[in-house]
């Protein structure tokens, strides 16, 4: 897959998730052996909620981790562009408030949030300075903002074996169990390409957060950034 085929435009990346969306929370946690549901735990944790806070979960696809974050009694409102993956997670997850909208032209006023967050959906974004700033700019000065999503993990020997079930295994389990496979390739191309955790530490202090600081989980399968509003 070249590189062109990875920066997909906003309507592409849509019409990807729209195709996956029936049965993305079983792949999900398929496909991650059941760690989804303690990556999701982490980023409420890492987030600080308290209750009556104001969350927004950016990329919120089904609502999967917009749900879990509404445990922390907080006001969490989840907004994704592919109205299939939304109207799958209203048919599981009546109660969570799901919105449709581009992370580029949020439609928030300024510092509506005390909290922002973004699980497995920056990586699919074409400009993620861009996103990031806007993350900021519905955030209240002193917010936190948290970001979950795939990194590299840190050992060698185990970072050889993940490699090799991404851009192996992966695609032929998703063949088995996906509506989609095609975007489970994708999905093990834009994880490789993807920066390290130093390199999406340096992004995010450029977009208009400080205080970066990031946690490893799963030896560095997935990264949780937690960074506070200039
Ligand atoms: C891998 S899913 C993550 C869903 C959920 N957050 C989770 O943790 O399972 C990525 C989501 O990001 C959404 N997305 C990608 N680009 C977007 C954009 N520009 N604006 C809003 N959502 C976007 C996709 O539609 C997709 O539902």
């Amino acid at each position: 897959m070249s590189r062109a085929q990875l920066d997909k435009q906003p309507h592409e990346v849509a019409a990807m998730f729209d195709g996956v969306a029936s049965k993305y929370d079983l792949t999900n946690t398929v496909l991650s052996f059941g760690q989804d549901r303690g990556w999701r735990r982490a980023t409420r944790s890492a987030l600080g909620l308290r209750p009556g806070d104001r969350v927004l979960d950016l990329g919120a696809g089904t609502g999967v981790s917009t749900e879990e974050l509404a445990r922390s009694g907080a006001y969490a409102v989840g907004l994704d562009l592919s109205l299939g993956m939304l109207l799958a997670g209203r048919r599981v997850r009546p109660d969570v408030p799901l919105l449709a909208g581009d992370a580029l032209r949020l439609p928030f006023a300024d510092a509506t949030f005390d909290a922002v967050t973004i699980s497995f959906a920056l990586r699919n974004m074409v400009d993620t300075g861009a996103a990031l700033r806007e993350l900021a700019r519905v955030t209240r000065p002193g917010g936190r903002l948290v970001v979950c999503e795939f990194s590299h993990p840190t050992n060698r020997a185990f970072r050889t074996a993940y490699l090799s079930y991404l851009m192996r295994s992966l695609p032929a389990v998703a063949r088995a169990v996906s509506s989609n496979p095609d975007a489970y390739v994708y999905l093990a191309e834009s994880i490789r390409a993807w920066p390290d955790q130093a390199g999406l530490s340096a992004r995010i202090m450029e977009s208009g957060w400080e205080k970066v600081a990031w946690r490893n989980l799963t030896g560095g399968v997935v990264a949780l950034h937690r960074a506070v509003r200039v």
